[in-house]
């Protein structure tokens, strides 16, 4: 009678199995997307180490649980270890610009016309990449509407330290770094913006802050297409853009004015954020398009780009925004919250990857014994 031979662990039947997630917001398997680290066989055991390059707090435990278990179904693995980690790297910008040495990546938060929620939209999405891990700041360019401060519960009148006669130190709020020109102007001193004086007063401000080491830097820009958005979005090293817009007709024509500008300078566009999508009645639950539906995912179909997340018009929104605490922070676990956290993953796994693309991929290390 002839004893079975020892059942060896197929390295290729564990990759299936690594590759048999997906990843929701690199929209690939771990392995092409190239976060396996390392990936080694000894005797029964498995051991994987995974790198994925959006900040991720909320998730990796759930995805390492879910490759071990995928691991453990594979022939002959008696156990496996995997270990999930994240980090972010700078994503290339525009043209010739050089990247600033202490910001990882610059996020543009634009809309072709005002009052759509591109504010409100811009500070929920800077809390959440914060809430994933990173460290992140926000810049208030809406030079004709500075709300960020507002937004961020910073009081009236607060001034930033300013460092060695040249450096403003950004102001500390919600677990983010903030910079407004609302925090450099008086009441006393009102300033009375022309084209020129914006663009060239707004990279000063980028400049001359002290942000520290930062994964992300999201930039309210004014809202419109006009000569000062075009000049900021030539000038400022901006790896990615997101555009706002409500469903109505005349909001979708302003955002594809925004898409084209942003086109035209060579800043991706990482997505579409419908705002105001549905409002849901408070007393009944009822759901109704006020402005219509899905012009969000017609434009992100027109134009090739990503719809990030719809957003209803919601009370909690407005009410929590103005008050100083926007959503993500006044209510975590809401389902608002929610959606403001998929929205960033989505921006920063899209960003992650063209990061990718533009150099080598990591080295994985494979060893089988
Ligand atoms: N989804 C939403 N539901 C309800 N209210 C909202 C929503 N999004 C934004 N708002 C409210 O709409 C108003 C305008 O929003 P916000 O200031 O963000 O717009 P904006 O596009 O930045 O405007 P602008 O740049 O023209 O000043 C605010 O009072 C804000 O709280």
């Amino acid at each position: 009678m002839s004893t079975p031979s020892p059942t060896v662990i197929s390295r290729s039947m564990v990759e299936a199995a690594i590759q048999s997630y997906q990843d929701p917001y690199l929209k690939q398997n771990l392995l092409s997307a190239g976060c396996v680290k390392s990936l080694e066989i000894d005797g029964g055991k498995v051991q994987l180490s995974v790198e994925l390059g959006y900040p991720a707090d909320g998730l990796v435990n759930g995805v390492a649980e879910l490759l071990r278990t995928k691991i453990n179904n594979v022939e002959a693995v008696e156990d496996s270890s995997v270990s999930v980690s994240w980090s972010v790297a700078s994503a290339p910008v525009q043209g010739e610009l050089e990247a600033f040495a202490n910001v990882k990546n610059i996020i543009a938060v634009a809309s072709g016309k005002g009052g759509v929620g591109k504010s409100t939209t811009a500070a929920n999405l800077a809390l959440a990449l914060a809430a994933e891990g990173a460290r992140v700041g926000i810049l208030d360019a809406d030079i004709y509407g500075p709300s960020v401060g507002l937004m961020l519960g910073i009081a009236d009148g607060t001034r930033p330290e300013v460092k060695n006669e040249k450096f403003f130190m950004p102001i500390q709020a919600h677990g983010i770094e903030a910079m407004s020109m609302a925090f450099l102007i008086t009441e006393d001193t009102p300033v009375v913006w022309r084209g020129p004086m914006v663009s060239g007063a707004l990279q000063q401000l980028l400049t001359q802050t002290l942000w520290n080491n930062l994964d992300y830097l999201v930039i309210d820009m004014p809202p419109g297409t006009g000569d000062i958005q075009l000049t900021l979005a030539q000038k400022v090293p901006v790896t990615g853009s997101v555009v706002v817009t409500t469903p109505q007709d005349l909001a979708l024509i302003d955002a594809k004015k925004g898409i084209e500008m942003f086109n035209k300078v060579n800043i991706p566009v990482l997505g579409v954020v419908e705002n105001m999508a549905v409002h849901i009645c408070s007393n009944c639950g009822h759901s109704e398009h006020l402005f219509g539906e899905g012009g969000g995912t017609r434009i992100a179909e027109q134009f090739g780009v990503d719809l990030l997340g719809a957003l209803p018009l919601s009370m909690m929104i407005r009410e929590q925004a103005d008050g100083g605490a926007p959503t993500v922070v006044a209510e975590p676990d809401s389902q608002i919250t929610m959606i403001y956290k998929d929205m960033a993953r989505r921006l920063a796994a899209e960003l992650s990857l063209k990061n990718s693309q533009a150099t080598a991929g990591p080295t994985i290390s494979f060893s089988d014994d």
